[in-house]
């Protein structure tokens, strides 16, 4: 590093964290892929000697293969999803913090598992001078297999650091106005272009019921989240509901389990179903493919008709909230000799 650098005044930027993806739609790459995620102990915290050979001789052996065609399904000329729309995502936040606190403030894209990894998005940061880096993991509802695991790559990633930026890190936004207004937004949009359905499911991603028992807030946080967002809607109970997708291995996991939840609406004689996944900041497999496709397939062979309504991804209202978010936590990090305040840095003073 050029010595001149501890003369320069300290920039403020931002870390987004998703989840990750697959460098490619290929069974190798994905192999790669799962084979960080699953070794990672906050996302599955079984003995190590007893989940390496599950893992290494049954897992990473048959679900790469399995996962190629689904991946290949959902990815497009920039990459997987979650990828390209991150990109917009941070490309949006940039310009709208820029001209909310009237500085440039660099916003950089990492995944979790893959790439760009944190690793390399910190750098990024650190070469366009960021010595406050302010860290936002894209998970709304805390989890410690997904925001802990985000904020445990930051500080490995700084072990290898002699000289540490400050930080700040947002431990989640489930309860956010400007969230909770931006699906709402989503919601009325959707009714206002296809009719409003029966019933409007929330199906968030699910974690071991046993990691709820040891302390996880996730469940409560995605609970809080339906409650706002049904409350906002101005949705009676039995209009709407709430479930839990994506399980993996034999343990329990917190229920209701999404597809078994939606063979009860359609004995509730549901045909109509609005679904919205409230816990994914952008569309990707577990979206795209698992309820679009999956549940969709399944929803129309009990009778009826599932409507997906896209995650927030890079539109307007999402971005703002996220920048609402971030400025409010960054104004007091700004340096306040440099240049002229922003007109609008007011709406952030505290009351
Ligand atoms: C094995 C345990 C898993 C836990 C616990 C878990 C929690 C969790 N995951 C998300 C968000 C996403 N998960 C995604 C894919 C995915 N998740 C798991 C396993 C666990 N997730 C696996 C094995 C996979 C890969 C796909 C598969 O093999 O089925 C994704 C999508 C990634 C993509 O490439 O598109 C997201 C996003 C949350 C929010 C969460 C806990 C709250
Ligand atoms: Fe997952
Ligand atoms: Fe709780």
């Amino acid at each position: 590093m050029d010595i001149a650098a501890h003369r320069q005044p300290a920039q403020t930027g931002v870390l987004l964290i998703n989840l990750g993806t697959p460098d490619a739609p290929t069974p190798e790459a994905i192999r790669r892929y799962l084979k960080e995620f699953l070794s990672d102990d906050r996302v599955v915290d079984v003995e190590p000697w007893l989940w390496w050979p599950i893992l290494n001789g049954i897992i990473l052996r048959t679900r790469p293969g399995k996962l190629a065609a689904r991946y290949a399904a959902i990815w497009g000329p920039d990459g997987g999803p979650l990828l390209s729309i991150g990109r917009q995502q941070a490309a949006g936040l940039a310009s709208r913090l820029s001209q909310q606190l009237g500085r440039a403030v660099p916003v950089a894209l990492a995944m979790r598992y893959g790439n760009p990894s944190v690793q390399a998005g910190l750098a990024a940061l650190e070469q366009q001078g960021v010595r406050r880096v302010l860290v936002l993991p894209l998970f709304p509802q805390y989890s410690a297999s997904t925001t802990a695991s985000a904020l445990d790559a930051v500080f490995d990633a700084l072990k290898l650091r002699r000289w540490l930026p400050e930080l700040r890190t947002i431990n989640h936004y489930h309860d956010d106005p400007g969230y909770i207004a931006a699906l709402a937004d989503s919601v009325r949009a959707h009714w206002q272009q296809a009719g409003q359905g029966e019933h409007l499911l929330l199906s968030f991603h699910g974690i071991p019921r046993r990691y709820f028992a040891l302390g996880d807030p996730y469940y409560c946080e995605c609970q809080k989240t339906g409650r706002l967002l049904a409350e906002t809607l101005d949705l009676a109970e039995g209009q709407w509901s709430l479930s839990f997708q994506s399980r993996f291995g034999r343990e329990e996991w917190l229920q209701p389990y999404t597809d078994e939840h939606l063979r009860q609406l359609a004995q509730r004689g549901i045909r109509k179903l609005d679904v919205i996944a409230p816990g994914f900041a952008a569309d990707c497999l577990e979206t795209l493919e698992e309820i679009a496709e999956e549940y969709g397939a399944l929803f129309a062979k009990l009778g009826g008709t599932l409507r997906y309504i896209p995650a927030l991804n890079a539109s307007d209202r999402h971005l703002d909230a996220l920048a609402a978010l971030i400025g409010g936590q960054l104004q007091d990090w700004l340096p306040r000799n440099r240049g002229a305040p922003a007109a609008n840095l007011a709406q952030h003073a505290p009351d």
